[in-house]
């Protein structure tokens, strides 16, 4: 459904003394997801995850430079077909239930979405399939609870039949039942042919839901793994730095590695996460490791076996 190949996103701006500079916030990124298929991007704050849903939508800030490809269905999404397939075709689930219009009826803000078909009748049907009563339609932002405002998002987000939802870190502040509610309702539609990607920071909820999850690092996918290599102690994990992120959750050693993600101004020559790691080398400083295909999964890590 969605084919990422080679994806870089560069920032043009100016800095204080009216020089040009020219910032990498992703790199060469390759991901793709089928239908019936959720993938999760996790990733630390500014490791690249919004962009990455912002360049497949096509709403990046006009000062992005996007270079590489995205296909959606085997074809080229350009930035007409992206417009004209955004809340339609791909449809975003953002990231706060801010993206409301607080002064329209929430049954009003679903029926806008719906490009085919008759909007209420399809706007009732969405309420119906999440448990919103039909009253609710009447009722403005405020009126609802937190796990309302989401279940409208994801109403708008999928009454016009969207094949692929991405959904920007739909979970924080959401207790353990609307979590498991909102991941259950991301397995239903991949398994009505959806092809999902799920964006988030908790590792946990990703690979409890997920089929593979995408590692991003300082803009750079950097590992590919599937649900199943997140056990133990992390040794089926193919990056260093996957496994410090699996074994830094609390249920797990708890223990973080030393140093900081690097900012995109800043990032070093080689293989982006050398300065943090136990096992760089004098190549891995040099220049930047080869995504390669590593037992099932994919790494760009010279020393991954
Ligand atoms: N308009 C912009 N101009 C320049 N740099 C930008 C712009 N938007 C984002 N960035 C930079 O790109 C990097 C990635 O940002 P992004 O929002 O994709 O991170 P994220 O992984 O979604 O983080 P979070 O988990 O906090 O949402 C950051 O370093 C950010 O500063
Ligand atoms: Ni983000």
């Amino acid at each position: 459904m969605l084919e990422i190949t080679n994806l870089s996103i560069h920032f043009n701006r100016y800095d204080r003394r009216m020089r040009q500079v020219r910032t990498e916030t992703l790199h060469d990124v390759h991901l793709s997801i089928a239908a019936g298929e959720i993938v999760a991007v996790v990733g630390s704050s500014g490791s690249g995850k919004s962009l990455l849903a912002h360049a497949i939508l096509g709403i990046l800030p006009s000062n992005a430079q996007v270079t590489g490809g995205i296909q959606f269905k085997g074809e080229s999404l350009t930035p007409e077909r992206q417009k004209r397939i955004r809340g339609t075709e791909i449809s975003l689930i953002p990231q706060s239930v801010q993206y409301l219009d607080p002064l329209m009826r929430v049954g009003e803000q679903v029926q806008q979405s719906v490009r085919q078909g008759d909007p209420v009748e399809l706007q009732r049907k969405a309420f119906d399939k999440y448990n919103l009563a039909d009253y609710v339609a009447k009722w403005f932002p405020f009126q609802l609870s937190g796990g309302m405002s989401r279940k409208v998002l994801v109403s708008t987000a999928t009454v016009s039949g969207a094949k692929l939802l991405i959904a920007d870190e739909p979970t924080p502040g959401l207790d353990v039942v609307a979590m498991k509610e909102t991941l259950d309702r991301f397995r239903k539609l991949a398994e009505g042919g959806c092809a999902v990607m799920l964006i988030t920071h908790d590792i946990e909820a990703a690979i409890t839901v997920a089929d593979k999850i995408a590692v991003l690092y300082a803009g750079t996918v950097v590992e590919i793994a599937h649900r199943s290599d997140f056990a133990g102690d992390g040794e089926m994990l193919r990056h260093p730095y996957s496994k410090a992120l699996w074994r830094a959750l609390p249920s797990q050693q708890f223990t973080a590695i030393p140093g900081s993600q690097p900012l995109p101004q800043a990032l070093p020559k080689g293989c982006v996460f050398a300065p943090r790691c136990s096992s760089a080398t004098k190549e891995c400083e040099e220049s930047p490791p080869e995504l390669r295909k590593v037992r099932n999964g994919e790494v760009r890590c010279s020393h991954a076996t």
